[in-house]
């Protein structure tokens, strides 16, 4: 089964778009609380998830015991929720092979996020993966996504219109190419977004608004990111409970059902 099509399902199943994000942050309790904080967070929310996205910075700043954390995270994940490693990352065509062994071989992640800065090379050695997806970033969440990615060229086109020009080569190959939308910035910006797989960050603690997304009337298994929306809010509710309220929310304003 293609990434995509078994993300497609996981949306079906669940009625929810929901990608929760993991993201730890060692409060007062230290590393060592992080694991049951990441297990809490996992079993409380994966009924309402149609993916978890663990971001490997939050991992990688906890130096090898973070990296250690976050193997026996993937080790442990409930095997219905596809899981996207946002990793970012960018490189030779020479190194990305490792990352992509690395990611879909030895982690065994369904998707990862790339930086697709370096080109169409640097994407290829993830090109081959069977059942596995790659992001490519277009239009990210930040103020600074105006500073390259929404520019114009004289032709008329906009910067993140090369970046799925990129993608679109890698169409019919086995690995699944969708891309990196933020919510913040989607003005002008949906229309020109193939109906590829869309990993939406900017909900909740960066103010995205759905609205535009939701009347876009697009087909693809798109995911909208929470992640301190639901691990970090001062709301008194539990993780399970956010996560159900996230999910309602973004399937409210796709006029969809949550299961
Ligand atoms: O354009 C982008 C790309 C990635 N992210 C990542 O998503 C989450 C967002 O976290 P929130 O707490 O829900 O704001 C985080 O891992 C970012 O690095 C993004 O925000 N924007």
């Amino acid at each position: 089964m293609r990434y995509s099509e078994r993300l497609q399902a996981r949306i079906e199943t669940t009625g929810s778009r929901l990608c929760v994000g993991l993201d730890p942050r060692p409060g007062a309790d230290g590393i060592e609380a992080v694991p049951d904080f990441l297990k809490r967070v996992v079993d409380e929310t994966w009924e309402h998830a149609a993916a978890f996205k663990p971001n490997i910075a939050y991992f990688e700043a906890m130096g090898l015991r973070g990296l250690h954390i976050m193997e026996d995270l993937l080790g442990e994940m409930p095997k219905e929720v596809p899981v996207i490693l946002d990793a970012k990352r960018s490189d030779i065509g020479e190194t990305q092979k490792y990352y992509a062994h690395s990611y879909f071989a030895h982690w065994k992640v369904d998707a990862v996020t790339l930086n697709p800065f370096l080109g169409y090379d640097s994407i290829e050695p993830f090109l081959n993966w069977e059942g596995k997806g790659i992001y490519l970033l277009a239009v990210t969440s930040n103020p600074g996504s105006a500073d390259f990615q929404r520019q114009t060229l004289a032709d008329g086109r906009s910067i993140f219109e090369l970046v799925t020009a990129l993608g679109e080569r890698a169409k019919g190959l086995p690995t699944d190419v969708g891309y990196v939308v933020g919510l913040t910035n989607t003005a002008g910006v949906l229309p020109k977004i193939p109906d590829a797989p869309l990993l939406i960050p900017g909900l909740g603690a960066q103010g995205g608004d759905l609205a535009e997304l939701a009347a876009a009337g697009r087909s693809a298994p798109d995911v909208i990111n929470v992640s301190r929306g639901v691990l970090y809010a001062d709301d008194g509710f539990s993780f399970g409970e956010r996560a159900k309220r996230w999910a309602e929310r973004i399937a409210t304003s796709y006029h969809e059902s949550v299961a």
